[in-house]
């Protein structure tokens, strides 16, 4: 079977499934459930595909699987709709409110960072499933792609750039994804204060907090990454694990990451629980495969929406520092929410 036909029967019959493909792969990955049980994820032995939440009070999910399933890409062609712009002044004047709180609270404390997010209902009555996400899929080639699904839950899809944690054997990877800029033809551009800034201080607090649980631990130079019509700065950061079991230990740390919380990490949570004025739900939580083929590869759950009835929930956020403007913050945030409403 393709795995058009197992995404479509499988929600046909209402099974948990998750489809996913990894970044600058040519492959799909399958994963259903045999039944529609709702299983709480907790332990990090276990083996299936997590989906976990923003804030960790709510509930981590795991997809148990049942069966497993590989199959290649099917190309489609297509055009992105262009220029789907948000006019919702109430929308950006909120927004807009948050984000200069954000800064005055920057000033005024010893937080540094703090990232600000928001949702956006765009209405999707002839959704259809399979065509947004090979959309999608063959839009974003360097993205991890995913559509996720539970009976007792509801529908996800997202193609994000940043990856939150992969660990094969003792070796580790992961990254720090900060300052955004649009994409105007050139891979290599000149990057402000302000983003470099940002970006920095997430790879220095990734240095910091893993030099004391891992062995062998390296950054490489800043590049400049391109995700769909946007780009952004990356460190890549490797090591070893001194133990298998540190997983968890590095989620811990990790989750969540300063690219969708901020600096420090339980303040910077703090303000965006208390002020942000609503519930982030998976958005800028984690996904993907816990022990499976010896293998962990954790996402974080970026440009994505969640479908609810006839309408996609988009969720967008940018990272707030003292030489942040609200005005373009704002314009950030339209453009990163693009990235979906071009496909939908
Ligand atoms: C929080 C988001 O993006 C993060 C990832 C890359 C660059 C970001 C920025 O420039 O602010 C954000 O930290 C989002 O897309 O909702």
């Amino acid at each position: 079977m393709k795995y058009s036909e197992q995404i479509n029967s499988a929600y046909k019959a209402q099974k948990p499934f998750v489809a996913y493909k990894n970044p600058n792969e040519n492959k799909i990955h399958v994963i259903i459930q045999d039944t529609d049980e709702l299983i709480e994820f907790e332990d990090f032995t276990a083996s299936g595909f997590v989906f976990a939440p923003f804030n960790d009070a709510d509930k981590a999910i795991l997809i148990k699987p049942d069966i497993c399933f590989v199959d290649q890409v099917q190309s489609v062609d297509f055009e992105l709709k262009k220029n789907v712009y948000n006019n919702n002044e109430d929308e950006k004047l909120n927004h807009i409110n948050i984000v200069n709180n954000a800064i005055n609270t920057i000033k005024e404390t010893e937080l540094s960072k703090i990232v600000i997010s928001r949702k956006e209902e765009v209405l999707v009555p002839d959704f259809d499933l399979l065509a947004v996400y090979n959309k999608l899929i063959n839009k974003y080639a360097n993205a991890y792609v995913y559509v996720w699904f539970h009976p007792k839950v509801g529908l996800w899809m997202g193609a994000t750039p940043e990856t939150l944690l992969k660990v094969v054997g003792n070796k580790f990877k992961t990254m720090a994804l900060a300052g955004t800029q649009p994409f105007k033809g050139d891979i290599n551009p000149i990057w402000g204060e302000k983003e470099l800034e940002e970006q920095q201080m997430v790879s220095d607090f990734i240095q910091q907090h893993l030099e004391n649980v891992v062995d062998d631990l390296e950054l490489s130079k800043v590049e400049t990454v391109k995700a769909g019509s946007l780009l952004h700065l990356k460190t890549n950061i490797t090591g070893r694990l001194r133990k298998s079991k540190d997983v968890q230990s590095l989620v811990k740390l990790l989750h969540p990451t300063p690219a969708v919380c901020g600096l420090p990490k339980e303040l910077s949570k703090t303000f965006i629980l208390q002020n942000e004025n609503y519930n982030r739900s998976y958005y800028s939580g984690y996904l993907g495969v816990l022990n499976i083929a010896e293998e962990t590869s954790f996402f974080v759950n970026l440009r994505c929406f969640q479908l609810l009835n006839n309408t996609a929930i988009l969720y967008v956020g940018g990272g707030i520092t003292t030489e942040s403007n609200a005005q373009k913050e704002w314009e950030e945030t339209v453009a990163k929410s693009q990235i979906i409403k071009s496909v939908l």
